[in-house]
């Protein structure tokens, strides 16, 4: 199969679809690989390097959107990149339609089968390809959240771990899965105050036998939230209902009631936030403040440490890559129920139930697109 990776050209996005290693793994199994020229400068990887593992450099994205028969991507297509798309075309990447009208019409328009990384699953229930982000998204939550915390960011001017002789911070973290593990790793490790809500039992027992008394755990209800952010400092938005928007857990009327500085990091916000107050920012501009409360909510964190998250991306997505461009995408899905899991759109069809819900689009049981 002919591949395609194209520069990514969303704000500050420095990820690859795929790295040198991945382009050569593809190459050994009998493919070819295009790229566009520079795609891999932000991770630090030359034309050279992937000429050097058998890729051909083309000179536009035109030339990758009219060549290949797979596209292989890290963020949603951006509107200049859906008008290349053509029908029955492959397009393999982060997609997160269901805060995202004109993207899923455009997607529906195009006529490509559309596999979003974010919705395959494994057999273990968890979705193995947002993993790795979730993973970089969560630790930096913290980061982030710390540095919006300091005065001239607006923040309360409050140092997470304290000091002797000084309280910690107190962080709230909203969702105990991917994202909220790896924040309560960093937020812990800071010596913070750390509360985790999340409303799944066993994802609560988990949490509780791996922080021990080192984190709070609180089952996810109306006045556990509230009592919990009221005392928070840092409060980070880490839930997910898979392919779903995400549930507006804090309203603004909530947040009115916070002290002036505190700090919200929206990490679901590329399924559209979990506080009424939060709006998609980017790494250029990544604060706004509402009600004297800062809000971060950068839907494309892991672009940041693009370096770190190609190679943790790639060690995910390139099974998936080697398996669509072995088998063709129907016979690789019909293959593997996990995979068909990511098909979102099809011959103008949306096949993944939650999105199809979330904007009142007829919904298409993906298995019917693999007869
Ligand atoms: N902004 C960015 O750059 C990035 C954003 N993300 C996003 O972060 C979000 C979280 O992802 P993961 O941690 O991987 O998901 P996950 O599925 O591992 O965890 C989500 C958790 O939310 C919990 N939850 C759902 N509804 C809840 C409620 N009403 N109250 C309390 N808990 C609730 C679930 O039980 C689950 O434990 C997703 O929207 C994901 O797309 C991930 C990576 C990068
Ligand atoms: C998952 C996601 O939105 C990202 O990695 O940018
Ligand atoms: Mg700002």
């Amino acid at each position: 199969m002919l591949i395609g990776v194209p520069k990514e050209i969303k704000n500050h996005e420095y990820r690859v679809g795929m790295t040198p290693e991945s382009v050569s793994e593809a190459i050994h199994h009998g493919h070819s690989v295009i790229i566009e020229r520079s795609a891999g400068l932000g991770i630090g990887a030359s034309d050279e390097h992937y000429q050097n593992a058998g890729a051909e450099i083309v000179d536009t994205a035109d030339d990758v959107f009219d060549r290949a028969e797979m596209i292989v991507k890290v963020k949603e297509p951006q509107a200049s990149e859906r008008a290349r798309l053509r029908e029955g075309q492959l397009l393999f990447t982060y997609l997160h339609l269901a805060p995202d009208p004109s993207q899923t019409k455009d997607l529906i328009d195009s006529g490509a089968t559309c596999i979003a990384y974010e919705t395959i699953t494994d057999p273990h229930g968890t979705l193995p390809l947002l993993k790795p982000m979730s993973q970089v998204a969560g630790r930096m939550s913290i980061q982030a959240g710390a540095t919006a915390l300091e005065k001239s960011h607006q923040g309360k001017g409050l140092l997470l771990g304290g000091v002797p002789g000084v309280t910690p911070a107190n962080v709230v973290i909203l969702g105990g899965g991917v994202v909220g593990f790896n924040a309560a790793q960093m937020a812990v490790g800071l010596q913070a105050n750390v509360t985790i809500i999340d409303k799944n039992p066993a994802v609560l027992e988990s949490l509780s036998h791996y922080f021990g008394s080192k984190a709070k755990t609180l089952y996810s209800t109306q006045s556990a939230l509230h009592e919990a952010v009221l005392a928070a400092d840092l409060i980070i938005g880490a839930v997910l209902i898979p392919g779903a928007a995400a549930p507006k857990l804090i309203s603004q009327a909530m947040v009115q009631t916070m002290e002036a500085g505190t700090v919200l990091v929206d990490v679901a916000i590329d399924q559209g936030g979990c506080f009424e107050t939060s709006k998609a920012t980017t790494h250029a501009d990544p604060t706004y403040v509402v009600d004297e409360v800062v809000h971060y909510c950068v839907a494309n964190m892991p672009g940041g440490v693009a370096k770190t998250s190609t190679y943790a991306l790639n060690n995910a997505t390139l099974p998936f890559i080697l398996k669509l461009a072995n088998h063709g995408w129907k016979k690789a899905c019909q293959q593997d129920s996990h995979l068909l899991n990511g098909l979102n759109v099809w011959q103008g069809k949306i096949t993944n139930q939650p999105v199809a819900e979330s904007l009142g689009y007829a919904f298409f049981p993906p298995s019917k697109a693999i007869q």
